[in-house]
């Protein structure tokens, strides 16, 4: 029996690469595909890519198109889940609703306000299986918050330093490369080929960037107290990519010899994420179009700091594979179903 899984704001890249992953996906049928300004138009005009479903006519994105499907994908921007996951919850109470937006991440109510400016719609369980004890919380969940990406790529990058108390809560530095298909598929004039091609830029410097709360929210729960982070995200000139770089200073009696072994115990079984061999550093090109992620470290001994870089797909790990794979958890599947592929080279 197949699981029919409709896919909101297929229009834009979050939704377009759920459905080309869930059309890889052994268990799944597709059902609705919804969009808003360009409801009305062929799939295969919008996303020329999804081969086998370009004759699909976007429908809508209302409760009633979206109601009677097992499962549910939100891709929509800031603010828009909230109100169509509570009509939802009325109308088609069954459904299992994944949201790649931001709307259900933050514990904080407040937090949400001071970031996003608009009411909060509450706390889903975070879909981010590697974190510990996540998975046990994600098995069997109806609802699941899909991390942002750039939390994604830091908390994979940081939580098994803090999960061993080796690394001290306070004088975090993120520095992230993204890809410009980071900041979904709306014109936006900084990000125009011409302004966007051979150059790098920074934004929302000074703790300004609303996944700085979300991703001290993630290293809180690791380390078991508050964590402080500043975190500063470029845009990179390619299309899809993170490259994150955090460092965190050791703690006084960490044993630089026992760091390594931190995240060599956390990683050693996840399908997912790779601690390289030594020596050997994460690159974008290496797991784009996969749900892999890869991650080296080094400990700077002089600066008495451990220096963590890894590598995901923003819009697959960093989105809709990160979204595949707690709906496999929650569903009961197996977790890597729809997400065997390798990564594309050149
Ligand atoms: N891109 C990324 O790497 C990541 C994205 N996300 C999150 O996923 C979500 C989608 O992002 P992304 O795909 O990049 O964005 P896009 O701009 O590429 O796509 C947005 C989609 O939402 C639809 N939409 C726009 N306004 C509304 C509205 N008011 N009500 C309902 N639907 C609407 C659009 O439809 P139409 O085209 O018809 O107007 C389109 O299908 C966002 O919340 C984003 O933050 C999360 C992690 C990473
Ligand atoms: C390059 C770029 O612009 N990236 C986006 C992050 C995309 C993401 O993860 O998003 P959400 O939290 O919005 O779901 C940004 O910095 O706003």
């Amino acid at each position: 029996m197949s699981i029919t899984v409709a896919v909101s704001g297929a229009s834009g890249y979050a939704g377009g690469e759920a459905l080309r992953l869930l059309s890889g996906h052994p268990e799944v049928e597709i059902g609705a595909v919804t969009a808003h300004s360009q409801a009305g138009e062929r799939l295969g005009v919008l996303q020329p890519h999804l081969h086998t479903l370009a004759d699909r006519v976007l429908e809508p994105t209302t409760a009633d198109v979206l109601a009677g499907h097992d499962v549910v994908f939100l891709a929509l921007p800031h603010g828009a889940s909230g109100p169509i996951a509570a009509e939802l919850a009325e109308r088609s109470p069954d459904t299992v609703v994944i949201d790649a937006g931001a709307d259900h991440r933050l514990e904080s109510a407040a937090t949400w306000a001071q970031y996003y400016g608009t009411e909060h719609a509450g706390t889903w369980p975070y879909g981010l299986p590697e974190l510990p004890g996540q998975r046990g919380r994600l098995a069997g969940a109806r609802r699941i918050a899909v991390p942002g990406c750039y939390p994604t790529a830091t908390l994979l990058a940081l939580t098994p330093g803090f999960g061993a108390g080796l690394l001290q809560p306070r004088d975090v530095v993120i520095v992230a490369a993204s890809g410009t298909s980071g900041a979904g598929k709306a014109l936006k004039p900084h990000l125009l080929g011409s302004e966007v091609m051979g150059s790098m830029s920074p934004y929302g410097v000074g703790g300004g960037h609303r996944h700085t709360p979300e991703i001290e929210q993630g290293l809180a729960w690791a380390a078991g107290e508050d964590v402080q982070v500043s975190f500063t995200p470029t845009l990179a000139p390619m299309p899809r990519g993170i490259l994150a770089t955090a460092t965190a200073r050791l703690t006084d009696d960490a044993d630089p010899a026992a760091v390594r072994a931190a995240w060599e115990t956390a990683y050693a079984d996840e399908p997912f994420v790779r601690l390289l061999p030594e020596g050997q550093w994460p690159t974008t090109a290496a797991v784009i179009a996969s749900n892999h992620v890869q991650v080296q470290l080094a400990v700077d001994e002089r600066a008495g700091r451990v220096v963590v870089v890894s590598a995901i797909d923003n819009l697959c790990k960093g989105t809709a594979g990160g979204a595949v794979q707690s709906m496999n958890i929650a569903l009961g599947l197996p977790e890597q179903a729809g997400l065997e592929s390798q990564g594309v080279a050149p």
